[in-house]
């Protein structure tokens, strides 16, 4: 099974005007689609992230794949690392720092998910069972809570409305978990002052009571900061996610809040793992196939995690159906993985590049697509109309930053903030 040519696809979709530290969502979302083809016209489908320079060595690397064995992804790791070479940034830095091995692995995974679903295909089987065969059936993920205006400034407001307090989150818990059965909330934070944020977990805690929740300040605490609300949070979560940044700053949190630390900032690649697991610094790892090189590299991680006694969850940007079946495939094949996953799924609203009917939501998980591979198929239509929204949109590169400065000229997306 030879790779003959591979189709690398930018694509933009609608995105809500969601609020987190760095910023504000743009208008547009970017993603790039990437579609493997062999010499036996078997095809499988990768996504990963749009910004431009990530999209360039994508593109770069997609020639270099050419004539490859799907299952050689050994090889394919050594030829991407010698194009890919140097520091691949993104502007937002909300998935911590770039580091050359995160670069690689970011290229990589897209690559290989394809391989994995054309492996599937191929031998009849979900891509489940090519990473060891499910431990469950449906992968549960939690509401994905986000402070947020109405609309984007100058356009109609979307159906979601503004949810700028704490009255404002619960309404918008209650419409997720009613349309998708969520059993767990995860609020983004660092949006606003720390007390007020805690208000908001308050009236979380009372309008859904037992229900596990979780806050996600993105590192826009100090450890003062952060010692104080998992202190006064106490009782309150099931984690408390990258409240300050630095694998020193949250080892200095984690002894001496109650509850465990978890993150997706300071814990990004395999270098920072001896660091932080000598550090006691988290508690709960979130996994992200996308920087942490696919789906087989994740699951080594799992395991690196599970010898050293830490939890697992995921994480999630703005993403589609083809990321959504990967990051389920994975979940499933993943015993430690005990923690309802993120997803930005409901913010995309519908939009989608797979055909409608494999992916759906049954009290808040997904059931793994039983079909051969991913389980997904590319709607080409949704394809051409996303792509051709992409090169009308003017977006290159998000920057949730300068967005939000165009509204608010004073914004600072310092962190510590707080
Ligand atoms: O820390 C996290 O969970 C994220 O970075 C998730 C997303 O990037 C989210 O914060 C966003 O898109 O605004
Ligand atoms: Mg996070």
């Amino acid at each position: 099974m030879i790779i003959r040519q591979i189709h690398v696809t930018p694509v933009a979709f609608r995105d809500p005007p969601l609020l987190n530290a760095a910023g504000v969502h743009e208008p547009w979302a970017l993603r790039t689609i990437v579609e493997v083809i062999t010499d036996e016209g078997l095809s499988g489908l990768g996504e990963t992230y749009g910004d431009l320079g990530h999209l360039t060595k994508v593109r770069e690397c997609a020639e270099a794949l050419v004539g490859v064995d799907v299952h050689a992804t050994n090889e394919m790791y050594a030829r991407i690392s010698a194009i890919v070479g140097d520091v691949v940034t993104d502007m937002h830095g909300l998935t911590g720092a770039a580091t050359q091995e995160k670069s690689i692995d970011r290229v990589f995974a897209a690559f290989e998910v394809a391989c994995l679903d054309i492996r599937g295909k191929a031998a009849g089987v979900p891509v489940v069972d090519l990473l060891g065969g499910r431990v469950r059936d449906a992968v549960p993920y939690s509401a994905y809570l986000f402070y947020k205006w109405a609309g984007h400034p100058g356009g109609e407001p979307d159906r979601f409305g503004a949810a700028l307090d704490p009255a404002g989150l619960v309404d918008q818990a209650s419409m997720l978990i009613k349309e998708y059965g969520f059993a767990s909330i995860k609020l983004k934070g660092g949006v606003f002052a720390p007390q007020e944020e805690v208000a908001a977990i308050i009236a979380l805690r009372e309008a859904f009571p037992g229900v596990p929740l979780r806050l996600d300040p993105n590192a826009a605490w100090t450890v003062e900061t952060s010692i104080q609300v998992g202190q006064a949070l106490e009782g309150s979560l099931q984690y408390l996610e990258d409240p300050t940044p630095g694998i020193p700053g949250m080892s200095k949190v984690a002894a001496e809040v109650p509850m465990p630390l978890a993150t997706n900032m300071c814990v990004v690649t395999p270098e920072h793992l001896p660091p932080a697991i000598a550090a006691r610094a988290i508690g709960v790892l979130l996994l992200d196939h996308h920087y942490w090189g696919g789906l087989v590299r994740s699951s080594h991680i799992a395991a690196l995690c599970d010898t050293f006694g830490l939890e697992l969850s995921m994480h999630s940007n703005s993403h589609l159906g083809i990321s959504l079946a990967a990051m389920t495939h994975l979940a499933a094949a993943t015993p430690n993985l005990t923690h309802a996953c993120d997803t930005h799924t409901p913010w995309q609203n519908g939009q989608d590049v797979v055909a409608p009917g494999a992916l759906r939501f049954v009290d808040g998980a997904v059931p793994v697509p039983d079909g051969p591979g991913l389980g997904v198929e590319l709607d080409r239509d949704a394809l051409a109309v996303m792509h051709e929204q992409y090169l009308a949109c003017g977006i290159t590169e998000r920057d949730d930053t300068t967005y939000m400065q165009r509204f608010e000229p004073a914004f600072s997306a310092r962190r510590p903030r707080w």
